[in-house]
């Protein structure tokens, strides 16, 4: 039987797994071991491997199978075969609203929704409920398009079936896992007119303001997103990029070549140490601040960190970030914008390290939001725009 099957290879798949990486990596690597399994086994196994985890850490006395169904009953929306097999009396209520779902779990099953993410507290503003139920719903894909390359990008997609969402003038939200190698082919778009960016990592550029010729530093860059959207705004900039990892920076500069930009400075740096022998001569216009953080903000996208996380590290966090907020201060010049990101929902790493940098380091806060992506599929980020003290 298919769905006793699916059934069999998902608990298989969960006794393999060691819950120290991330699932998007483990599960390439499972199937290539298993050969043996076609696609839709591969298909099936991802789904329920990745709506079993979109539990988090509710139910926890539960059987596995019987979180597994609550699972699925949670985060489908249409007829579901398997569910139909298991518990046909979940299946028949799959049309029901997420909401009329969780009071029926709660009252039959004794669900409670803030067991899904039992951490905090959440950053100002985060309504709890909603960011909680944004858990048994798939992000979306976003990419963001390079200037001028609108028409090219629409005219591409409107070529397929897949349903697309314009959000602004170059900002498309598409359905997860959509396949842009395979609509945007290296032979046909050499260089690729659109980033892959979420929508609210897209949505930070409004804090950065930058202004022409000045001098910018991206300190902790990783592949280069915040410096993409910078040069977007302002292609003028002289630009400075670091990060703690080499390799993240070589992926960076094939995504500097595609956009286009090519003059750029690039550093290997860690940022807990004293930097000076580096960095002695330079003073920046602005630094962007996009710190290491436990990314809890997009744990909708890889839903196994949930019940992996443990609430202690979060302390850990945030003094990595006061330590390298503290460290690149010294190298903004009086007057100027530091601007402090996270892709955390955790006060601690956000308002609390802004009140940090003000309290010991004299800043004055210009801004602070959170980027509520819970909202829109999208991951939750926070940006603060603080000025270094003219004294
Ligand atoms: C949130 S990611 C940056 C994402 C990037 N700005 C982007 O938009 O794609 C944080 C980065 O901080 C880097 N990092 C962690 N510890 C560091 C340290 N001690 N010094 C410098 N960079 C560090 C990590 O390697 C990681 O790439």
């Amino acid at each position: 039987m298919r769905s006793e099957q699916q059934l069999r290879t998902f608990l298989r798949v969960l006794e393999s797994y060691p819950e120290d990486r991330p699932l998007a990596k483990f599960l390439p690597e499972f199937f290539r071991k298993n050969k043996q399994m076609g696609s839709n086994d591969r298909r099936s196994a991802s789904r329920l491997l990745y709506n079993y985890y979109r539990l988090g850490k509710t139910l926890p006395g539960r059987k596995i199978e019987e979180r597994l169904f609550i699972a699925e009953f949670l985060c489908t929306a249409v007829d579901n075969p398997f569910l139909q097999h298991f518990r046909p009396e979940l299946n028949e209520k799959i049309y029901l609203t997420l909401d009329d779902k969780i009071s029926y779990l709660k009252e039959e099953y004794n669900f409670n929704l803030e067991d899904v993410f039992p951490f905090g507290p959440l950053s100002i503003g985060i309504d709890p409920e909603v960011f909680l139920k944004s858990f048994f719903v798939q992000p979306d894909l976003y990419i963001r398009i390079h200037p001028h390359k609108e028409d090219v990008v629409l005219f591409a997609l409107s070529q397929t079936a897949i349903p697309f969402k314009q959000i602004g003038q170059y900002t498309l939200a598409l359905p997860n896992g959509t396949n842009l190698n395979a609509i945007f082919s290296d032979t046909e778009f050499p260089t690729k007119p659109f980033e892959i960016q979420d929508l609210s990592s897209q949505q930070t550029l409004g804090s950065f303001k930058p202004n022409r010729y000045e001098y910018w530093w991206d300190a902790c860059a990783a592949s280069g997103g915040k410096s993409l959207l910078l040069f977007s705004e302002q292609p003028d900039l002289k630009l400075v990029v670091s990060d703690i990892r080499e390799s993240v920076l070589d992926n960076l500069d094939e995504r500097f070549i595609n956009a286009g930009l090519r003059t750029y400075q690039k550093k290997v740096i860690d940022l807990t140490q004293n930097v000076d022998q580096v960095l002695h001569d330079y003073h920046f216009d602005g630094i962007i601040l996009d710190a290491p953080c436990s990314g809890s903000g997009t744990w909708g996208r890889t839903p196994e960190m949930t019940s992996q996380f443990h609430e202690h590290k979060i302390q850990g966090f945030q003094n990595l970030q006061k330590t390298i907020a503290s460290n690149v201060l010294k190298y903004l010049k009086p007057g100027k914008p530091l601007i402090y990101i996270t892709c955390s929902v955790f006060k601690q790493e956000n308002e609390d390290v802004v009140n940090y940098l003000i309290s010991d380091h004299g800043l004055k806060l210009e801004m602070q939001e959170v980027l509520k992506g819970y909202e829109n599929k999208a991951d939750t980020m926070f940006a603060a725009r603080l000025i270094k003290s003219d004294l």
